[in-house]
This record gives C-alpha cells, sequence and structure tokens, in this order.
C-alpha cells in the first residue's frame, strides 16, 4: 500500500515530532512516500537539496499523490500546501484521514471539517485525537481497510 503523508512545512514545524510518531506507525502498514515530511532536518524553509526547487517539489508531489492508496494528513498545524494536497486528493477521489488535535487551541478550517462525508462511504474522514491516541487510531484505521 502507498501512503500519502501531509504535515506542514513552510507553514511551520511546531509538530514534526508528532509527523515522526505517525510516519513511524504507517510504515507497518505500506511504503510512506512522503516521508521527509517528518524528518528533522527538514526546516520551515523547505527542502533545500533538491534540484529543480519548488516547481520539482511539486511535480515529485502531485506525482505520488497520484500513485497513492491512502491520504493521512496531521492538520492542526495550518499549511497551505496540506490544503492544498487534500484538496487535489479529494478530486482524485482518494481515501482521506485527516488527524486534528483540539487541545491546540486551534479550529479547524471548514473547508476541511465541513467536507467531512462529502465524497461518500467514509472516503473521508476527520478525527479529532490527543497525542496519546494517535497509534491506536491509526490501528483502527488500517485494521477495517485491510478487513475489506
Ligand atoms: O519542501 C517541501 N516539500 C514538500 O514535500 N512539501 C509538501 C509536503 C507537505 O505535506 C506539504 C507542506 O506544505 P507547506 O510547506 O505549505 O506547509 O507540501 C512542501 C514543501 C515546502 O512548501
Amino acid at each position: 500500500m502507498n501512503i500519502y503523508f501531509c504535515g506542514s512545512i513552510r507553514g511551520g514545524r511546531q509538530d514534526v515530532k508528532i509527523y515522526q510518531k505517525i510516519v513511524k506507525k504507517l510504515q507497518n502498514y505500506g511504503q510512506v512516500l512522503t516521508e521527509h515530511v517528518s524528518h528533522d532536518d527538514v526546516s520551515e524553509k523547505g527542502e533545500d537539496a533538491l534540484q529543480g526547487g519548488d516547481e520539482a517539489i511539486y511535480e515529485r508531489d502531485m506525482e505520488w499523490l497520484a500513485q497513492s492508496d491512502v491520504v493521512v494528513a496531521e492538520v492542526t498545524q495550518p499549511s497551505f500546501g496540506v490544503g492544498y494536497e487534500i484538496g487535489q486528493a479529494m478530486a482524485m477521489k482518494k481515501r482521506i484521514l485527516c488527524l486534528f488535535r483540539p487541545s491546540s487551541g486551534k479550529v479547524l478550517s471548514a473547508m476541511i471539517r465541513g467536507a467531512e462525508g462529502k465524497l461518500g462511504s467514509s472516503l473521508f474522514q476527520v478525527r479529532d485525537y490527543v497525542e496519546a491516541e494517535v497509534e491506536g487510531i491509526l490501528d483502527n484505521y488500517f485494521g477495517e481497510l485491510t478487513k475489506n
């Protein structure tokens, strides 16, 4: 299974430790195409080692998104890129799980929360969580998926 993980980069790297926990867990279920999103050495300036700059990042990521079977997005730290990826994934009719931590004090965008259920048959889900629960939530989600 190809998994596309979305997390904030230029939107701010405050949650990188949580991204690491999520990516580590996701790797039990498939190949995480965007593992770099969880790397400590990617700063909020973005990936600087990639030849071709932003255009190459965009093209590579859209290709990976097209190849993915499931998209998991940590949406607590607002990010244009993550919002864009979710919109594109919806247009591609991908299966999407968004994870949000209400304890952050933030309120999730209506353009994400309000889209829940719009694709039908639970293809697009938003789960509120606390950090200690995240591994269990992913086990349940992928357990259900692999049952079908
Ligand atoms: O360097 C990058 N590499 C990269 O893969 N992305 C993608 C993956 C992330 O899920 C998302 C983050 O977007 P943003 O940088 O706007 O927070 O965009 C984004 C950047 C920088 O915008």
